[in-house]
């Protein structure tokens, strides 16, 4: 079933777990995180970019998400990752995700205010909840690339204040986290963390989780993180699984055997996550 990603969020922040958000582009993919989520027996975030949309088509998308999610024991939730455009935003309202974000990172704080809390206005009463983004997380994302210098951490003080003016549900915030492929270990701010989370009271947002160490993944979730995104990582799980395929049986070209084991590979990272997360058993 579909559900608001406030309702699996809220419980997550109250327990004190995160909800794995994977990135979705197609059916395999799609097939893969929700069967591993019920083989958990885990809420789950289905999340697709703007980038997703136009490579799969927002009524295709929609329908294959909703065909599986329909069967589905566990609750699940079609979120929008980094909304920059506000029709693409509107169009997924109308066509039934039940959880947006609108990233108005790369504006100044008062604009980032206006245009999400407009977002919020909109979506609330549809019963979706919305996401937003304070400091600017580093990497690429939507093909804008947010260099080491250009990152920048999130403000508690700015936390507090965009909160209460936007109303939105739960919160991206910047810790030194990045997009992509991580060349250094990434060392991560969690005394950032734990003042923002100890001041909002609300659910928090991990952006660019893939590559981050188990270790910290663990104490991330324990300072407050409810909401954790992942996409690289399914990405190098197909990559991976596929060149392997092909130069172990370069005769194979029915599709469907080497879709298989590349579904089962994304299937298998998510599963891991969910166990990392601490969000499995709680659907
Ligand atoms: O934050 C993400 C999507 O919004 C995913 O980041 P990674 O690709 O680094 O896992
Ligand atoms: O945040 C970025 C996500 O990994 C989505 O990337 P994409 O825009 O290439 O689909
Ligand atoms: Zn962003
Ligand atoms: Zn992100």
């Amino acid at each position: 079933m579909l559900v608001s990603g406030k309702e699996i969020l809220d419980a997550a922040h109250q327990s004190g777990y995160a909800v794995g958000a994977f990135n979705t582009i197609n059916l395999e993919t799609s097939q893969a995180i929700i069967e591993a989520a019920e083989e958990e027996q885990a809420p789950v975030i289905i999340q697709t970019s703007q980038n997703a949309i136009k490579y799969a088509g927002i009524e295709e998308i929609y329908s294959i998400v909703k065909g599986l999610a329909d069967k589905a024991s566990v609750p699940i939730c079609l979120h929008l990752d980094h909304g920059t455009d506000l029709d693409v935003v509107m169009q997924c309202l109308r066509t039934g995700w039940t959880s947006v974000m609108y990233d108005g990172s790369k504006y100044e704080l008062q604009e980032n205010i206006d245009i999400t809390k407009r977002v919020v206005e909109t979506a609330h009463p549809m019963g979706v909840a919305v996401e937003a983004e304070l400091g600017k997380i580093g990497g690429v994302e939507d093909h804008i690339v947010v260099s080491d210098k250009d990152a920048t951490m999130t403000d508690p003080n700015e936390a507090i204040e965009f909160v209460k003016a936007t109303n939105v549900d739960y919160l991206a915030i910047a810790i030194g986290t990045a997009h992509g492929m991580y060349k250094g270990k990434p060392e991560l701010d969690f005394d950032r963390l734990n003042t923002i989370k100890k001041s909002l009271n609300m659910p928090i947002v991990l952006h660019g989780a893939s590559g981050i160490s188990e270790e910290d993944i663990k104490k991330a979730v324990s300072l407050g993180v409810n909401k954790i995104n992942i996409d690289t990582e399914l990405r190098l799980a197909f990559q991976k699984t596929m060149h392997k395929l092909i130069q172990d049986n370069p005769d194979v070209y029915d599709p469907r055997k080497m879709l298989k084991p590349t579904t089962l590979a994304i299937k298998e990272v998510v599963k891991g996550k969910i166990k990392m997360f601490g969000s499995c058993g709680k659907a």
